[in-house]
């Protein structure tokens, strides 16, 4: 396989990530954190609430420049947002609300890829079907359910063919039938794309079920507590879900050791 074929999508090597404060020095969220993410992958961040999981995302998505380390994505450092990166959020107010949905995506689409205005509705009548939205095509966000509001969303970000799709939370507003059912359908969905998904959830549940593997945070400043293979447990009655479950579980409410920095590295190669 061709050198470029295997180049991790996301690499980070010792990236540290904060915001600085007026007057203060730089405050620290993530320190020293080094991982990699393979095109494709379904990679799942989890850790205590405010930790930096969040903050990790909008760095890949190129919204906060690491102030210490390397961040690469396709291999180049991250120097700003960009196409190839498309964001959903847990908000159920992120589409506009003066166009219908098919609006949304075909002005998306026409700002960000200068499509047609023909070629851009059919690329988004597309993916309205995939998500299975399309007969909410015509409609205006406020006439749509919670559920139908994040599948718009998830439509419109998959209507721009990103590389790398980052989710925050993308289920975290929603009914648990909803989320169950927006879960299936995302494996479905990537199983169609090959989408590379970076994943950011509190349910240890969703993050087995998506993710290939889980990147376990700790907080004050986070670092990596470890990187877990979740790639053969999909089955949720199945014993290796159980284990699992439990041994994320565990790691998030004791404080086990954290991965040394050229330990991390070598977990993901
Ligand atoms: N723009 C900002 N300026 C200053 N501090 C910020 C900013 N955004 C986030 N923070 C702080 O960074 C820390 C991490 O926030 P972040 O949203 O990344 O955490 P999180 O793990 O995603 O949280 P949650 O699980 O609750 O969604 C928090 O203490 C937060 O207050």
């Amino acid at each position: 396989m061709a050198q470029q074929d295997v180049e991790p999508i996301v690499q980070a090597a010792h990236v540290s990530l904060g915001y600085s404060r007026k007057r203060k020095q730089e405050v620290t969220i993530v320190e020293d954190t080094s991982f990699s993410i393979q095109r494709g992958e379904k990679f799942v961040l989890i850790g205590p609430s405010g930790c930096g999981k969040t903050t990790l995302l909008k760095a890949i998505g190129g919204f906060l420049p690491p102030y210490q380390g390397e961040l690469l994505v396709k291999g180049r450092p991250v120097q700003g947002p960009g196409p190839d990166r498309a964001f959903v959020f847990q908000d159920f107010e992120q589409l506009f609300a003066w166009r219908t949905v098919l609006g949304n995506i075909v002005y998306a689409l026409q700002v960000t890829k200068r499509l047609s205005r023909q070629e851009a509705t059919d690329k988004a009548r597309f993916y309205l079907e995939l998500v299975d939205v399309a007969a909410a095509a015509d409609k205006y966000p406020h006439m749509l359910s919670g559920g139908m509001k994040q599948r718009a969303a998830l439509a419109r970000a998959l209507a721009l063919e990103p590389d790398i799709l980052l989710m925050d939370e993308p289920f975290g507003a929603l009914d648990a039938i909803t989320r169950n059912q927006l879960q299936l359908e995302l494996n479905e969905i990537w199983r169609r794309t090959n989408v590379t998904i970076v994943l950011v959830t509190h349910s240890i549940q969703e993050a087995i079920f998506l993710g290939h593997r889980v990147m376990v945070m700790s907080s004050s400043p986070a670092r990596i507590r470890e990187i877990v293979d979740t790639s053969t447990a999909e089955d949720l009655s199945s014993a290796a879900f159980t284990d699992l479950s439990q041994h994320l579980q565990s790691l998030l409410v004791r404080q086990a050791p954290l991965l040394e920095p050229v330990a991390q590295l070598s977990a993901v190669e």
